[in-house]
């Protein structure tokens, strides 16, 4: 009883459970790396959300995670904790808390620096045409979207804004066309 399983549903479980537990001991490297993405308070009033996730599907990322919501000042000053010295700590917090932000994961080679790359620098001035914040904004204080700048820091991230449970891992039909 309770092994009524095929042998293709065991094999598809077990596969799951090598490749999961293959991502889990890795810390997320290669094609399985993630990062933390959230679209701003200003990127969603600006109506912002569906032309960012377009850029990311279409770059070849997948989504594993997203939530929209409203941060708690306290859940941003733990974001923001290696800012907390800067004079504009007190304005950035209550800015990411002002409205509803889009919080995201997505999963991919090198996702954290190329996502960096999309974005653009952290000053929409420095930012070249073609990214992010080249084409959607012009001052640092609402610059619409955030991405983590290092593995380690998407790994906090992630953990700050999501539970386990909330990232899947699923198969994309694509992953062929975009991966050898
Ligand atoms: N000089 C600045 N004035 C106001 N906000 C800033 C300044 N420098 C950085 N920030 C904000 O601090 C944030 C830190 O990382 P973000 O990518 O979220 O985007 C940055 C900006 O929103």
């Amino acid at each position: 009883m309770g092994s009524k399983r095929s042998l293709s549903d065991q094999n598809d479980l077990m596969d799951f459970g090598t490749k999961h537990a293959r991502t889990s001991e890795s810390g997320w490297t290669g094609v399985n790396e993630r990062t933390f993405i959230a679209v701003k308070p200003d990127g969603v009033q600006r109506r912002l959300v569906g032309e960012i996730i377009r850029r990311f599907e279409r770059k070849g990322f997948k989504l594993v995670g997203m939530k929209f919501l409203q941060a708690s000042e306290e859940q941003l000053r733990q974001h923001y904790y290696a800012l907390r010295e800067k004079p504009f700590y007190g304005g950035l917090v209550k800015y990411m808390s002002s409205g509803p932000i889009v919080a995201m994961v997505w999963q991919g080679l090198d996702v954290v620096k190329t996502s960096r790359k999309m974005l653009g620098e952290t000053n929409p001035a420095d930012s070249l045409p073609g990214t992010i914040r080249g084409d959607y904004c012009v001052e640092v204080g609402r610059n619409v979207i955030h991405g983590s700048d290092s593995v380690e820091s998407a790994q906090r991230e992630m953990a700050l804004w999501f539970k386990q449970n909330e990232l899947l891992c699923w198969e994309e039909c694509s992953e062929h066309w975009i991966y050898v």
